[in-house]
C-alpha cells in the first residue's frame, strides 16, 4: 500500500503507476488509439452539475439496492477485467473476497487469471464459520463467445455449476480496439500466468495466446491479444446468439456493451434480462459517445422493460448519483478496481469500495436524498440544459 491512505480513486491510480510495470499499466490504463472517449468517459460526468434539495431528513441514508434478484448494499458492483494476477497475485480471489466482504456484486471475466472455481471458492469463504444466513455473494460471470461453441458451452456450463448466478455477455468486441501501447509493447501475458477459464479445460496453449495464423483487421502490427482475439473469438455474431446461450442455459442474461436506444430496444425484443451501458472503457471504438451521455437513449429504447446497468469513467461518488439520476439502476466500475488491487490486494479494494460508497452517501445527503428511489432526473442538470434551453424542455414539469 501507498504510505499515505489514498483519499480519493486517483490516489489509488497514482499509487499503481507507480508500483505496476509497464507491460501491465499499459494494458490496463490504455483506451483504443487517441483515447477520446476513454477521456470523455470521464469528462462527461464532470459536465453535468447538480441540483441538491434541502432541508429533508439525511440522518439516515439507505444504500441498498437490487440487481436481478440479489439485494446489495450499495448500486456500485465491480465490472469484468481480464488477467487481475498481473496487479496482485491473489487477483481476482483478492476482488472476490472484498466485493463478497462489501456485499456487492462482482462479474469475473472469461479471461480471469484465476479459474472460476477457484474465484467462487474464495468469493464464498468470507461468509465460511458464521452461523448467521447471510446471503451468497453475488458474482456474475462475463462471457465472451468462441467461434469453438463447444468451448463456449462448456465455460456456461461450468458457471452454472460454479454457482454464478447470471451471464454477462459482451457484446462490442468482434475484434479488438486498436490500443496502440499495447501494439508497442507487444503485449502478452507474463509466463507464469495463464488465461485460467481457458487452461483448466485443456486449452492451455491458446490461452498463452500463442501467434496464431489470421490477418488481424485494422491491426498492421498485432499484440498477442489482439492475435488470440482474431483467432479464437467469435465476430459472426449476432441478436440470435441470446437464443443459443438461452437453449443452453436458465441463467438470466445481461447483454455488456448497448450504446444506443435501436440496440436497447432490439435486446429487450431478444428477451435479456438486463442491460449494461458500457463502451468497454474506451477500449474498443474510439470517438464512440460517453457512457453517461449514451445513457438517456438507452434508458428510452427500453421502456422501463428491464433494468439498464452503467459502467465507464466512474471514479466519484457523485458520477455514481448523476448516473443514478438519469435511469440507471447501479453502476459497476472498471480500473480502479485494478488500481486497488495493485496498491493493496483485497484489503485495497475494499478500502477503495468503501471510500466510493461513502463519497456516494454524502452526494446523497448533500443533495436531499435518503434513498435510491428519491434520486430523480430534476438532481443533474446537463450541458446542453446549462448552455440556456430553458430547464423545462427536458425536465418534466411534474414534480
Ligand atoms: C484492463 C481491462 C480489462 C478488461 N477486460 C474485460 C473483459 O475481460 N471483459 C469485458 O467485458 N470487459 C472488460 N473490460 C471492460 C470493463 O468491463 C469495463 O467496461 C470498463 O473498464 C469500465 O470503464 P472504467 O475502467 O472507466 O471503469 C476491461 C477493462 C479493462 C480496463
Ligand atoms: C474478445 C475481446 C477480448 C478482450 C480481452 C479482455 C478485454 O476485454 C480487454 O479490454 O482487454
Amino acid at each position: 500500500m501507498a504510505t499515505s491512505k489514498p483519499v480519493c480513486v486517483a490516489d489509488f491510480e497514482v499509487a499503481a503507476r507507480n508500483l505496476l510495470p509497464r507491460n501491465a499499466w499499459d494494458y490496463y490504463a490504455s483506451g483504443a488509439e487517441d483515447m477520446y472517449t476513454l477521456r470523455d468517459n470521464t469528462d462527461a460526468f464532470a459536465r453535468i452539475r447538480l441540483r441538491p434539495r434541502v432541508l429533508v431528513d439525511v440522518s439516515k441514508i439507505d444504500l441498498t439496492t437490487r440487481v436481478l434478484d440479489h439485494t446489495i448494499r450499495s448500486p456500485i458492483g465491480v465490472s469484468p477485467s481480464a488477467m487481475q494476477r498481473m496487479a496482485h497475485d491473489e487477483g481476482e480471489r483478492a476482488t472476490a473476497r472484498a466485493c463478497a466482504a462489501m456485499d456487492t456484486c462482482m462479474i469475473l471475466s472469461s479471461w480471469s487469471t484465476t479459474s472460476m472455481e477457484d474465484v467462487a471458492a474464495a468469493g464464498r469463504s468470507v461468509h465460511s464459520g458464521t452461523t448467521a444466513d447471510l446471503p451468497s455473494p453475488v458474482r456474475w460471470f462475463q462471457l465472451y463467445v468462441y467461434k469453438d461453441r463447444a468451448t463456449t458451452r462448456n465455460l456456461v456450463e461450468r458457471a452454472v455449476r460454479a454457482g454464478y448466478g447470471a451471464l454477462v455477455v459482451t457484446v462490442d468486441t468482434p475484434y479488438l480496439g486498436r490500443r496502440l501501447a499495447d501494439i508497442r509493447n507487444k503485449f502478452t501475458l507474463p509466463p507464469h500466468l495463464t488465461l485460467a477459464n481457458l487452461a483448466a479445460q485443456g486449452q492451455g496453449e491458446k490461452a498463452q495466446m500463442a501467434p496464431g495464423g489470421t490477418p488481424v483487421p485494422g491491426h498492421s502490427n498485432a499484440s498477442g491479444l489482439a492475435q488470440y482475439v482474431v483467432d479464437q473469438v467469435d465476430p459472426t455474431l449476432t441478436w440470435d446468439v441470446i437464443h443459443w446461450l438461452r437453449s443452453i442455459t436458465t441463467l438470466p442474461i445481461i447483454v455488456k456493451g448497448v450504446m444506443t436506444a435501436e440496440d436497447a430496444a432490439l435486446a429487450v425484443q431478444h428477451g435479456v434480462d438486463a442491460i449494461i451501458v458500457s463502451n468497454h472503457g474506451g477500449r474498443q471504438s474510439d470517438c464512440c459517445l460517453s457512457t453517461i451521455e449514451a445513457l438517456p437513449e438507452v434508458i428510452a429504447g427500453v421502456a422501463d422493460r428491464v433494468p439498464v446497468y452503467l459502467d465507464g469513467g466512474i471514479r466519484r461518488g457523485s458520477d455514481v448519483f448523476k448516473a443514478l439520476a438519469l435511469g440507471a439502476r447501479a453502476c459497476f466500475i472498471g480500473r480502479p478496481v485494478l488500481w486497488a488491487l495493485t496498491c493493496g490486494g483485497e484489503q485495497g479494494v475494499r478500502d477503495m469500495l468503501q471510500l466510493l460508497e461513502d463519497e456516494f452517501k454524502l452526494t446523497m445527503a448533500l443533495a436531499g436524498c435518503s434513498n435510491l428511489s428519491q434520486i430523480t432526473r430534476r438532481h443533474v442538470i446537463l450541458p446542453s440544459e446549462r448552455a440556456g434551453i430553458p430547464l423545462s424542455h427536458v425536465v418534466p414539469a411534474k414534480l
